[in-house]
């Protein structure tokens, strides 16, 4: 994968003024955003997923231009082809594990009557150990679980980009290393790229390849 983010944005709120200064290219599968909380990770990351839209600056992934102020470029999200990744996973709560993950499937499918038959969904289950889950709902699981449901319902699209935004924090430490190595295993066997942003020590180590560490807005050179 090559991506290359080049953007500028300006938040104010309140008296403060946040300026968001982003430069960073890799070819790397495996890229994490390092750094204190208020650093502008999630901004960067929202930028990529089409969520948050730069005053300045280009984004390009795979040599498709995401973003280009300068030409009025700006490719809706649902049209990015990225997964992202929330926080707190996102699921639906009136929906079941295997619906959740339907629902990442193109439009239309996920209000299919049986979603645990439908191949890619029941590949996924499978590929999760989420079968013996899948007319549960995300408060009938546990937090592992739902993490899986949260990735599986990401990759059923097939996105060019993972975008993963401190994918651990919601979990328990024991949990969380756990999680961390299962999805390093993840990406080595799917080879999807993924960008992740946080600022724990340990996710750098397993999971960064390239690297880039975020202050005040902008990439801190080494
Ligand atoms: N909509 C907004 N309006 C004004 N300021 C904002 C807005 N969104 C974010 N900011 C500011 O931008 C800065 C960077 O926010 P961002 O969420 O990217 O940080 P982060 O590095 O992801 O931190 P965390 O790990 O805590 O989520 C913060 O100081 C925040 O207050």
């Amino acid at each position: 994968m090559s991506v290359a983010v080049h953007i500028r944005k300006e938040l104010r709120a309140d008296d403060r003024t946040f300026r968001l200064s982003i430069d960073f290219v890799s070819d790397s599968d495996r890229i994490v955003l390092y750094g204190p909380s208020g650093a502008g990770k999630s901004l960067t990351l929202k930028a990529v997923a089409g969520l948050m839209t730069p005053d300045e600056g280009r984004i390009t992934l795979n040599q498709r231009t995401l973003f280009d102020a300068a030409h009025g470029v700006n490719v809706r999200p649902q049209q990015r082809n990225v997964a992202y990744l929330f926080q707190d996973y996102a699921l639906f709560p009136h929906l079941t594990v295997a619906q959740n993950i339907a629902f990442g499937l193109q439009r239309g499918c996920f209000n299919l009557r049986r979603p645990a038959s439908h191949p890619s969904v029941a590949r996924w289950l499978e590929a999760f150990g989420l079968e013996g889950t899948a007319a549960s709902y995300p408060s009938q699981i546990s937090g592992g679980q739902r993490q899986r449901v949260a990735l599986a319902r990401a990759l059923v699209a097939q996105p060019d980009i993972l975008l993963l935004d401190e994918p651990f924090s919601a979990l328990d430490l024991s949990l969380r290393e756990r999680m961390r190595h299962e999805l390093s295993e993840l990406q080595q066997q799917l080879r999807v790229p993924m960008l992740i942003i946080t600022h724990d020590p340990a996710d750098v180590e397993v999971l960064g390849d390239a690297v880039f560490e975020v202050r005040d807005g902008m990439i801190s050179r080494p």
